[in-house]
């Protein structure tokens, strides 16, 4: 994929004349002169328009969810009739795995659609390329209907009659009197199958007839004809608690815990083990344990992990009934870096150990280990990931039983952002009422198991979609093997990592 990385959408556009030098020398390779001479007519009008781009503009415009879109569908688009001739060739097909795709488009569109439901935000704004108060590039009909289709055929109804009003307002104002796919009459009876399938019989029966007489032929207004009789319903997902807070969170961006007053929630410097001295911490949050250290690493290094993985970057993916899939829960590319890959990247292990006072010396290509590889994560437009608690649970846990028993789970999250976040992007903390909002070197840290033990249930999280800019984060996940004698425990089966911490601090077990 490329829309789920902003580094991919990136390279796409600016490394586009490696991109076509490497396919000028594939395809003379091919001893195809057909092909050769298509794409040598294709590779000199767009090497013209390659060199004419600039690059600050560009970034700039890549910042924008809309300008994402239209650069990948002008891309689609570009390359659609030279990838028509040259993709039966398997020497090149890895060639274009740069270029966008339609199916880069799809995802695109819903991510969309997790924008405007995320964030409450209207179609109307965002079809103008108005997100919270940041501007860009506007949409068309024709794309604000196709974000309307796939809410509709993924049965988000309410979304899905947002877009398509907000669409039909666009088309009727739009000056070129037109012929243009979609018809008012095709956008209306998509509306009103929508509407249909909320139970508004009455709406959609009015909007029905407003369709035929606009346009009788459209295939739209023939399902609806049909559906009328049959009456499909689909009831929307009613949201969860942690979903429902996900997305208030996500609109703060930063927020510290509710309440009272807590005079243990204090900025300090904490000592860290040589040969580190002492680091800026704020501690917010007691139960679940969560606080942020900040300067944790440097530029340099930060720019240093991001250029080790940025060739190998991968779709992000879940557990599910036994296999590691994609899925729409998580959208951002990623990749891990061992010690071993890395002397900077070792370095950085050490000192989160130093801070943490925890053992991350052990990398999973020894086993038992006692930390993962450092796991980069870039996430492209409106890229997310859902609710959930780092620790392996349920699937993730039956098939990995060897490595449960040696290893311990997941104890420790220690979380760095690698640069800020222009709108959006923040970490959320749904059941404690937390969000924490990036800041470039600052690394976000929680324990997932109680000092008894016991699963901090208090831990559920998710990254916020990123609305406006970028977002890198790079994080270590701590097990508990090696940490037994570093851990310790508390004094009542109720203690918390608070209370144990000066203990830890001082190194008493
Ligand atoms: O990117 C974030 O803010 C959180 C990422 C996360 O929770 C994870 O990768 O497990
Ligand atoms: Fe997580």
């Amino acid at each position: 994929d490329i829309y789920t990385s902003s580094k991919k959408i990136e390279d796409m556009v600016l490394l586009e004349e490696q991109t076509l030098e490497k396919l000028l020398v594939d395809v003379s390779r091919l001893g195809d002169d057909q092909a050769r001479s298509y794409f040598s007519e294709f590779y000199q009008g767009r090497i013209i328009k390659v060199k004419a781009r600039q690059r600050d503009v560009l970034l700039d415009y890549l910042k924008h969810p809309n300008g994402v879109y239209l650069t990948m569908k002008q891309f689609v688009a570009d390359y659609k009739g030279i990838r028509s001739v040259l993709n039966t060739k398997d020497e090149i097909t890895k060639d274009f795995s740069v270029v966008a795709t339609e199916d880069d488009l799809a995802g695109a569109r819903k991510s969309f659609i997790r924008l405007q439901e995320v964030y409450g935000l209207e179609p109307r704004d965002m079809i103008r390329g108005n997100y919270l108060g940041y501007s860009g590039p506007a949409l068309s009909v024709l794309d604000a209907f196709q974000v309307g289709q796939v809410a509709f055929s993924e049965g988000k109804l309410n979304s899905s009659a947002s877009w398509l009003e907000a669409t039909l307002d666009l088309k009727r104002n739009s000056s070129s009197w037109s012929n243009e796919y979609p018809s008012e009459g095709q956008i209306i009876a998509l509306l009103g199958r929508a509407h249909l399938r909320m139970k508004h019989d009455d709406i959609a029966e009015n909007l029905f007839r407003k369709s035929v007489i606009l346009d009788p032929s459209n295939g739209d207004a023939f399902e609806l004809r049909k559906e009328l009789q049959t009456k499909p319903r689909v009831s929307e997902n009613i949201l969860n608690e942690n979903e429902k807070n996900f997305r208030s969170l996500c609109s703060l961006q930063n927020k510290l815990k509710t309440g009272k007053f807590d005079p243990r929630l204090v900025c300090k410097y904490s000592v860290a083990s040589p040969p580190y001295n002492r680091f800026k911490q704020e501690v917010i949050s007691i139960s679940p344990y969560v606080c942020l250290y900040y300067q944790v690493i440097t530029d340099d290094e930060g720019t240093h992990i991001i250029d080790f993985t940025r060739k190998k970057l991968d779709r992000g993916k879940t557990e599910r009934g036994g296999a590691s899939v994609r899925s729409e829960s998580r959208t951002s590319e990623l990749s891990f870096v061992y010690d071993r890959e890395s002397e900077v990247v070792q370095r950085m292990g050490q000192k989160v150990a130093a801070i943490t006072k925890l053992d991350t010396s052990q990398d999973p290509s020894g086993f038992p280990f006692t930390g993962e590889p450092f796991q980069v994560v870039n996430y492209g437009m409106g890229g997310h990931y859902d609710v959930h608690l780092d620790p392996f649970d349920g699937d993730a846990r039956k098939n990995n039983l060897d490595v449960m028993e040696n290893c311990g789970n997941r104890l420790a999250t220690f979380l760095i952002y690698l640069n800020e976040v222009d709108v959006g992007g923040s970490t959320a903390f749904t059941s404690a009422d937390l969000v924490v909002k990036p800041v470039k070197n600052m690394a976000l840290f929680w324990y997932s198991f109680t000092p008894a033990g016991e699963l901090e249930n208090t831990t559920y999280h998710a990254a916020c979609p990123v609305v406006i800019g970028h977002k890198w984060v790079t994080n270590k996940w701590i097990w508990t093997y090696g940490n037994t004698f570093k851990r310790r425990c508390g004094l009542t089966a109720n203690a918390t990592q608070y209370d144990i911490e000066q203990d830890m601090i001082n190194g008493w077990v």
